[in-house]
């Protein structure tokens, strides 16, 4: 197997790269489900470092080994300067991880929660209160709900509350964002800022490729391979041809003749639009499939020259071995 250069050996961990994951792998079910395929990643510290694919990529299980709570089959990995396998103890207490499925204590109030998680590591909720106050003002109103009756934006602010309350260096974060409103999500977003000017290394996880933006650098993953890691605007911004928006009134009839026509390199529905690139683009792409349309009588048919977002880049990535014609989804 071909192994890039991202080597640490174990006595040199670098100071100011508190994650690094060195050709992992994870096979599940006597290894017939590949959840995870020779992964390399390095996270610098201070960094909101997203980790972006869709479910079953593999992001719980990259989560799950760099949190000790899982071992992997081959591969190396370091947090905070600690052997994910020899140090596991060490991390743990240095770590703060938000699962994907919440780590509440549903028949606990807020408040019994948070005293809970503190107790847990040896501190109080009051020592490090300084770093959740803003995020715990918000639901503080709820101190003596049980967290199972919690709204999920509101069960989300306490899980990062319970997360952080022992001030760790670095915070895992697995798909904190799923299944909350999307006012919720935005607020999230903005605690982590917050959280990264403190000085947090994050690592989060989100199947949403819209809230890549939002993060410093990020990594594209699927079927346990990482595609490509970049900061979102250098991963869209090289882009490598122009792609065109189309619609017409029967956007299934026009994405099936786009697909027929041997001008398409990839076509998939985006929304309302079908999102296309031309085989051999010579800058006139919107005439052409304007003239192409309708030649096969579509009618109200608008085509536009856009930028390529994070999921436009991704779908690339992921099938730039299928291409000509994209993936549908
Ligand atoms: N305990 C397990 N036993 C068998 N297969 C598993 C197990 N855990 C995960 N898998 C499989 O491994 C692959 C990666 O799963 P993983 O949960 O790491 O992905 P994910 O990106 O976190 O997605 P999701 O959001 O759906 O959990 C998937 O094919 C999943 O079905």
């Amino acid at each position: 197997m071909k192994k890039n250069n991202l080597h640490t050996p174990p006595d040199a961990v670098p100071a100011d790269t508190p994650i690094i994951a060195a050709h992992l792998s994870k096979s599940y079910n006597k290894g017939t489900v590949a959840a995870l395929s020779d992964v390399s990643l390095e996270v610098k510290k201070g960094e909101l470092f997203g980790l972006i694919g869709p479910d079953g990529a593999g992001k719980t299980t990259l989560f799950r080994i760099l949190t000790t709570l899982l071992l992997a089959d081959e591969g190396q990995a370091w947090v905070s300067g600690y052997d994910v396998v020899k140090n596991f103890k060490q991390i743990r207490r240095t770590v703060g991880y938000m699962p994907g499925k919440f780590s509440l204590y549903q028949d606990l109030t807020v408040q019994e929660n948070l005293t809970f998680f503190a107790t847990l590591f040896g501190t109080s909720v009051e020592t490090h209160y300084e770093l959740i106050k803003d995020i715990y003002d918000q639901i503080k109103p709820f101190s003596d709900r049980r967290a199972g009756k919690l709204s999920g934006g509101m069960k989300q602010k306490l899980a990062l509350c319970c997360a952080l309350i022992h001030k760790p260096a670095v915070l895992f974060l697995d798909e904190p964002t799923t299944g909350v409103d999307v006012v919720s999500r935005r607020e999230f977003w903005e605690m982590l800022q917050q959280l990264k000017q403190q000085g947090i290394t994050i690592l989060v996880s989100t199947p949403y490729m819209e809230e890549a933006v939002r993060c410093d650098r990020i990594a594209l993953i699927q079927n346990g391979r990482i595609l490509h890691v970049d900061t979102p605007s250098r991963i869209t911004g090289a882009f490598p041809v122009n792609l065109y928006a189309a619609k017409a009134a029967s956007i299934y009839t026009l994405l099936k003749d786009l697909r027929s026509w041997n001008q398409v390199e990839s076509c998939y529905a985006f929304g309302e639009w079908l999102h296309v690139t031309l085989r051999q683009d010579t800058g006139n792409g919107q005439a052409l499939i304007r003239e192409y349309a309708a030649s096969r009588a579509h009618a109200q048919v608008v085509v536009q020259t856009i930028a390529p977002t994070i999921e436009d880049s991704f779908i690339r990535l992921a099938t730039s071995n299928t291409l000509p014609y994209g993936s549908g989804h």
